[in-house]
C-alpha cells in the first residue's frame, strides 16, 4: 500500500469548539420545531445555510421530533381529513419540486448532447426506510435497474453507511462507492487525482487497483473510541442501536420509546461533549457523530467528478438523487451554477435544493429505468 501526500487537507486544522455561544447560533437553525407539524403537515424546514448542524442537547429533542416526520399511516388512521390536507399540501409542493418522472421529457430534452453523471444516495432513495438498519435490503428488480443504469452512466452510490456496509447490500461491481457520508471514497486510479491529500492505492473487489480516499483518516481510533462509549452508554435504552459506519458512529432511536429519546439525547450529548472535533448532524430517526472536516456529501460528488475524468462540468449533467439532510451539501453544489438537477425523494413536502422530486425508491427505481430506455433509444438514433 502507498499513501500519496499532500496538498488539499479538508481536514480543519483548527476546529471550532462546540461552545455555547456557537451552539447558540446554529441552533436558531433549527427550525424544524414541533410546530413545524402544522394540521395541514407542510413542514417548514427553512433551507439551512450548511448542510451539517451542530446541536446543543436541549435543542436535541425538537430536532429529533422534527426530522422524524410521523407515519403517514397512522395520520391517516386517525384523521381523514389530515391526510386530504396532506395530499393538497404534498400537490402544491409539487409545483415547487417537479415529479423528475412528470417532468423526464425537460430533463432528457436538457441532456441531450451531455454526459450524464448519477449519483445516488443508498437509504430511503434506494432501499425503503424499515426499522432494523442491518435489513435495509434493496429488491432485487432495483439492483437489476441499477445495473442497467450503471452500464449506460458512470454511477455512484454516496451514503453514511460504512462504505462496506453498502457494498454488501448493492452487490454490484459496476459501480462507484463512497461510504460515511463521502468521508471513504473508492474510485479509479487517476493521474489528476494528486490535488488531494490522504489517498492510499488499494485493490477493488475485483483486485483491480484503485485510490481510496479517506480524509478523515486520523479520526478512526476516536471514532472507535466513541462507537464503543456510545454502545456502553446507551446499552439500558431499549430499541438503541449504534451503528459503527468506519468514520462517522449512528445512534438510532426509530425503535426507542419516544419517551425515551431526551435520554438517548443526553447520553448522546455527554460522551461527545468530550470530543471537540467531533459534532452532531440529524438523520431520519438517527443522530450521527462525525468528524469536524470541511467534507460532505457535496464535495465528495466533486471529487468523484474529477476522479472519474469528468471534472470539467462542460458537456456534463451530473443529476443527484437523496432523501436526506446531508444530500442537500450535494444539490447545492449542483444547483449553485445550473451545474446539475438534485431530485429529493420525500413523500412529504420540505424545504430542499433539490429541483425536482421523486416520492419513494419506487419511482427513484422507474426514474433510472427510464433512463436507461432514453439512452438506449437516443444512442441508436
Ligand atoms: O446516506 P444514507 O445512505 O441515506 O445513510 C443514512 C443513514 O441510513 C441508515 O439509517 C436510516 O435507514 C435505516 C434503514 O432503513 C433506518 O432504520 C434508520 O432509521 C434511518 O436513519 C443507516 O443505518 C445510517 O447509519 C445512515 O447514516
Amino acid at each position: 500500500m502507498d499513501v500519496k501526500s499532500n496538498h488539499t487537507s479538508p481536514v480543519l486544522t483548527d476546529p471550532a469548539p462546540l461552545s455555547k455561544s456557537r451552539l447558540r447560533v446554529t441552533s436558531g437553525l433549527l427550525q424544524y420545531s414541533r410546530a413545524a407539524f402544522s394540521p395541514n403537515l407542510f413542514l417548514t424546514v427553512p433551507r439551512m445555510k450548511t448542510g451539517i448542524i451542530d446541536i446543543y442537547a436541549s435543542n436535541c429533542l425538537d430536532s429529533m421530533e422534527s426530522s422524524s416526520p410521523p407515519h403517514k399511516k397512522s395520520r391517516e388512521i386517525n384523521n381523514d381529513l389530515v391526510s386530504a390536507d396532506t395530499d393538497v399540501a404534498y400537490r402544491t409542493w409539487l409545483l415547487k419540486y417537479p415529479s423528475a418522472l412528470a417532468s423526464f421529457e425537460q430533463i432528457t430534452n436538457f441532456a441531450n448532447g451531455k454526459r450524464i453523471a448519477l449519483f445516488l444516495d443508498y437509504d430511503g432513495t434506494l432501499s425503503p426506510i424499515v426499522d432494523n438498519p442491518d435489513c435495509a435490503f434493496m429488491s432485487n428488480e432495483m439492483r437489476a435497474a441499477l445495473k442497467d443504469v450503471a452500464k449506460c452512466f458512470p454511477t455512484a452510490i454516496i451514503s453514511g453507511r460504512s462504505r462496506d456496509k453498502v457494498y454488501e447490500f448493492v452487490g454490484l461491481t459496476e459501480l462507484n462507492y463512497a461510504g460515511s457520508h463521502g468521508m471513504d471514497i473508492m474510485s479509479p486510479v487517476r493521474q489528476s487525482s494528486d490535488d488531494y491529500s490522504n489517498y492510499i492505492l488499494s485493490t477493488d473487489k475485483k483486485g483491480k487497483e484503485v485510490n481510496l480516499f479517506q480524509p478523515a483518516s486520523e479520526f478512526l481510533p476516536m471514532i472507535d473510541e466513541v462507537f464503543n462509549s456510545l454502545v456502553n452508554s446507551t446499552e439500558e435504552i431499549q430499541g438503541a442501536k449504534v451503528e459503527n459506519n468506519k468514520f462517522c458512529v449512528s445512534v438510532h432511536y426509530r425503535n426507542v420509546d419516544e419517551k425515551e429519546w431526551t435520554t438517548v439525547a443526553q447520553r448522546v450529548h455527554d460522551v461527545i461533549r468530550n470530543y471537540p472535533r467531533l459534532r452532531l448532524t440529524h438523520g431520519r430517526k438517527v443522530l450521527e457523530v462525525r468528524p469536524v472536516i470541511n467534507w460532505d456529501k457535496g464535495k465528495a460528488v466533486t471529487f468523484l467528478l474529477e476522479s472519474l475524468g469528468l471534472g470539467n462540468w462542460d458537456g456534463l449533467l451530473p443529476i443527484y438523487v437523496g432523501d436526506d439532510q446531508t444530500d442537500e451539501d450535494a444539490f447545492k453544489v449542483l444547483r449553485e451554477g445550473n451545474r446539475g438537477y438534485g431530485i429529493l425523494v420525500s413523500s412529504v413536502p420540505k424545504e430542499s435544493n433539490a429541483l425536482f422530486s421523486l416520492k419513494d425508491p419506487q419511482e427513484v427505481m422507474e426514474f433510472l429505468q427510464s433512463l436507461v430506455v432514453w439512452k438506449k433509444k437516443t444512442s441508436t438514433v
